[in-house]
């Protein structure tokens, strides 16, 4: 592109990002002098610059959709969003996509029911951008073609997809609510299952006080009259590592510190404060703020009760996490054979037998299966000592899956009291998910969750330029390609069984 003398233009600026600025010279093609709106004089390479909408062509400083700035780049996007964002106008659209900023801060006014009234059955778009907007407009899709819809919640941690997918359920379960509500209604049970989803799938982070640390699939099915008639919920990819491993100011899931809080309750599993348990004191932090631990873990009892969870299951639930917390404190010390090992202590011995209580199993058995492996040959099972760091991994493994079941029984559960309608000709499914994750150090778990917000972004590809480009192509309209990153290679060389058997073998 090239500028004339007063093109408005963004330039980026060490330390500060895209700034505003204006061209003050452009006398060749190979540098152009601009000055910024903290008027500091610059030269830059032309291509370095992007054209700028300035607040006058945008009627006022901002648009509603992005689709109407005349220049559809990161700054002016970026800009565009922070200009409305200060009038607290959190939602801007982009085409038919959304982008919801997160305020940080309450705006009740935006969700309450006469908002969610003004909404109903007014076309995406008359209205100020708004969550509701989205919703409403797959709940029409789905009636008006008795299609099933799915809506996408996606980005970074803390971005605020859980508030949105908990606003998307609010919305399609007021507007598909049941005429005549029995006392535990199915869009009460889904609003319910949130607070025991989130006691046992989130946790402090660095980020989010409340992060989700699995990925849902909620799938609301109508009847054809569009009432609600049924709900399951499907989760993926818990977190399982922070069960045995957490990082200062991050925290376990949050249900570990309701349980040691709750007095009598912890008393009658010989728990203490969260500070006398190794799942627990890898991190200091033990308080979150503005909340009391104790009165979440009456609240989380409450949703159970309301899911249907009876008391005798709630009682196992609470003795199956007593039991991991008391699985961590037990330590080995070397056993009489090299590359052995055995319980380190008396103090060990009391977890190990606490454990193995509450889990109603043997304590040797657990002991043998904590300190020995037993391989499986052709002549027969050959029982394999471990010496203490094995043992230690051997028990976390085991700490891990037991907390993986239990969260997939609690959802199994759920999906059981809440009730799916076989019968439902039409759904709407609300996916929330991770975003891309890019630590210091990754593991398996940010290559899943990349994986497949990778395989999303392809869907995305696959119908927002793809599929639209291949109608322009046909239709034979004048149109020129966007270049964008197609990984699709690199996905079907992950998908393939011969990357796995090379990373097995490598
Ligand atoms: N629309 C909103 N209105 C008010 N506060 C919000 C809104 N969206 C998000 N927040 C605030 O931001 C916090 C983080 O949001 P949320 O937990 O939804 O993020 P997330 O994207 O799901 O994060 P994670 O991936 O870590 O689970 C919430 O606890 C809430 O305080």
């Amino acid at each position: 592109m090239s500028y004339r003398k007063g093109s408005k233009v963004w330039v980026e600026e060490k330390g500060e990002g895209w700034v505003e600025a204006e061209v003050v010279e452009a006398k060749d093609r190979s540098a152009v002098v601009v000055l910024t709106s903290q008027r500091k004089k610059i030269s830059v390479l032309p291509e370095k610059l992007l054209p700028r909408d300035t607040d006058e062509n945008l009627g006022g400083g901002h648009v509603d959709d992005m689709t109407k700035l005349t220049y559809l780049n990161e700054p002016g996007v970026l800009y565009n969003l922070k200009r409305r964002y200060a009038l607290n106008e959190i939602y801007t659209y982009t085409g038919s996509i959304l982008i919801a900023v997160n305020p940080f801060t309450r705006l009740p006014h935006l969700y309450n029911e006469y908002m969610m009234e003004q909404y109903k059955g007014v076309q995406l778009g008359e209205l100020s951008p708004h969550v509701f907007a989205v919703a409403d407009a797959s709940y029409r899709a789905m009636l008006n073609d008795s299609m099933s819809q799915s809506i996408l919640v996606s980005g970074e941690s803390g971005a605020g997809k859980t508030e949105t997918t908990k606003l998307i359920m609010r919305y399609l379960t007021y507007v598909g609510g049941r005429a005549v509500l029995d006392d535990r209604s199915v869009e009460q049970q889904v609003l319910e299952s949130n607070p025991l989803l989130e006691a046992f799938g989130n946790a402090k982070t660095v980020r989010n006080d409340n992060s989700s640390r699995f990925g849902k699939f909620v799938e609301i099915q109508f009847d054809t009259s569009g009432r609600i008639s049924g709900a399951a919920i499907r989760t993926y990819l818990l977190e399982r590592s922070r069960v045995v491993q957490i990082t200062d100011p991050e925290r376990n899931f949050h249900c570990f510190y309701q349980l040691c809080a709750s007095g009598k309750d912890a008393e009658l599993y010989k728990l203490g404060h969260a500070s006398t348990f190794h799942y627990l004191n890898q991190s200091k932090t033990y308080e979150l703020e503005g909340i009391n631990n104790e009165d979440e873990y009456w609240k989380t009892k409450r949703a159970m009760d309301i899911v249907g969870i009876s008391r005798s299951d709630q009682d196992a639930i609470f003795r199956t996490l007593a039991a991991i917390l008391h699985l961590g404190n037990i330590e080995f010390s070397p056993g009489k054979d090299s590359d052995s090992s055995k319980i380190k202590d008396s103090t060990s011995n009391f977890h190990l037998q606490m454990t193995a209580t509450l889990l109603m199993c043997d304590p040797d058995v657990l002991v043998s299966s904590l300190c020995t492996r037993s391989i499986h040959t052709n002549e027969g099972i050959i029982i394999k000592e471990l010496d203490c760091a094995a043992a230690a991994a051997n028990r976390d493994a085991l700490a891990k899956t037991v907390y993986a079941r239990l969260f997939d029984w609690l959802v199994e559960n759920i999906n059981k009291s809440i009730g799916q309608d076989v019968d439902s000709k039409a759904q709407i499914g609300v996916l929330d998910i991770y975003g891309f994750e890019s630590f210091k150090h990754n593991s398996f778990e940010q290559f899943c969750i990349n994986f497949a917000n990778e395989k999303l972004q392809q869907h995305f590809n696959e119908h927002v330029f793809k599929m639209e480009q291949e109608e322009y192509k046909s239709e034979k309209i004048n149109w020129s390609y966007i270049e964008f990153i197609d990984n699709q290679d690199m996905l079907d060389l992950i998908e393939k069984e011969t990357y796995w058997n090379y990373c097995t073998a490598g």
